[in-house]
């Protein structure tokens, strides 16, 4: 069902060639909603997300019965440089809480009737400072992308990726700057709290990364500057795409592994929506570059998936409008 990739390249080819959202399931959506109880337009955006999850699923009365969260852990080599408020122990101890239960995002996928993946990867094998050389080999960047293209459930209706890795905000603000330009600062914020100097510092660290690194599109940008759970939600996303199942972007972390995508295939984030605008100093910049508007701000900064599982709710919402609302006919409600 879903194709194979031992590669880079390979990936890339796949990606070449996206199937369509479903338009006779978009008309039919449309046509539902033009005769539901209510003023045209009433529901505002959650009526457009109607029409999207129905195009993506090919069914224009959906509903959401299997959503998945799957949250990627790895570690940076780059954390050594003081990018972050936190050790790098930090990332292991929060996969042993995601597996325990204990985690915010445990709750809110639970919340949201959820089933919940953790994939740790290579998590004693951190990578490459950047700022030396590579992040990744390539190899290894695809294996990464790999785990997250099979850790998708062909079954599932509906995709939340999160990640947890200690400093990986400063690989998500190098990629955005490789991908967009601009300046350091524009994209570098204070992760899991910083103070001003840290801050500084850090913006040095993504310019020296990029100046190092530049060139090349999204997956060449993943290996050399990314991480292995950024660059599994990029694997992730994509397979989602392959499948048609809609999914709901996370924080900083997650949409600079997007933007990578986007970056090989302007069409692959088509069936994708922003969760949430995170509190992260590039991430409404980053949002812009994506072209999404976030369902939610609510100044979260946690990553783990938690902004865009909270968003699953708002999906629900939209869904359960369409496809469980009476019609002016069937409820004798007068048509404006
Ligand atoms: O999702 C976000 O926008 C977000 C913003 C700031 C921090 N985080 C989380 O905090 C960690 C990265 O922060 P840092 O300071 O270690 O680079 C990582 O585990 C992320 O899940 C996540
Ligand atoms: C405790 C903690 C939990 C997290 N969850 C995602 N990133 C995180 C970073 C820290 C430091």
């Amino acid at each position: 069902m879903l194709p194979e990739f031992n590669d880079l390249a390979g990936l890339r080819r796949l990606l070449s060639d996206l199937p369509d959202p479903d338009q006779s399931a978009i008309d039919g959506a449309a046509e539902r909603n033009a005769q539901l109880t209510k003023p045209p337009g009433a529901l505002g955006r959650l009526e457009d997300l109607a029409s999207w999850y129905a195009g993506w699923r090919g069914d224009p009365r959906p509903r959401i019965e299997a959503p998945q969260v799957i949250v990627f852990a790895g570690n940076h080599g780059v954390a050594a440089r003081g990018v972050s408020a936190f050790p790098p122990a930090v990332t292991a101890q929060m996969v042993a809480n995601f597996r325990a239960g204990g985690a915010a995002i445990n709750q809110l996928a639970e919340l949201a009737g959820a089933r919940m993946d953790v994939h740790a990867l290579d998590l004693d094998r951190p990578t490459e400072d950047f700022t030396k050389g590579p992040a990744m080999s390539d190899a290894d960047c695809a294996a990464a992308l790999k785990a997250g293209w099979d850790a998708v459930d062909p079954k599932a209706d509906l995709l939340v990726v999160g990640e947890m890795g200690i400093g990986n905000t400063t690989p998500a603000a190098a990629l955005s700057l490789a991908l967009f330009g601009g300046a350091a600062e524009d994209w570098t914020g204070r992760g899991t709290g910083i103070d001003d100097a840290a801050l500084v510092a850090k913006a040095q660290v993504v310019s020296n990364g990029v100046k190092r690194h530049f060139g090349g599109d999204g997956l060449e940008l993943l290996s050399r500057l990314g991480g292995r759970e950024i660059a599994a939600m990029a694997g992730a996303i994509a397979a989602a795409r392959m499948l048609r199942i809609p999914v709901i972007l996370d924080g900083f972390i997650c949409c600079a592994a997007a933007a990578c995508l986007q970056s090989v295939n302007p069409r692959l984030l088509d069936h994708a929506v922003a969760g949430h605008q995170s509190a992260e100093g590039g991430h409404p910049a980053l949002l812009e570059r994506l072209g999404k508007q976030p369902l939610l701000t609510l100044g979260l900064r946690l990553g783990e998936g938690s902004g865009a599982a909270l968003a699953i709710q708002v999906l629900k919402g939209a869904i359960a409008c369409h496809s469980g609302m009476a019609t002016f006919a069937e409820a004798g409600v007068s048509a404006g």
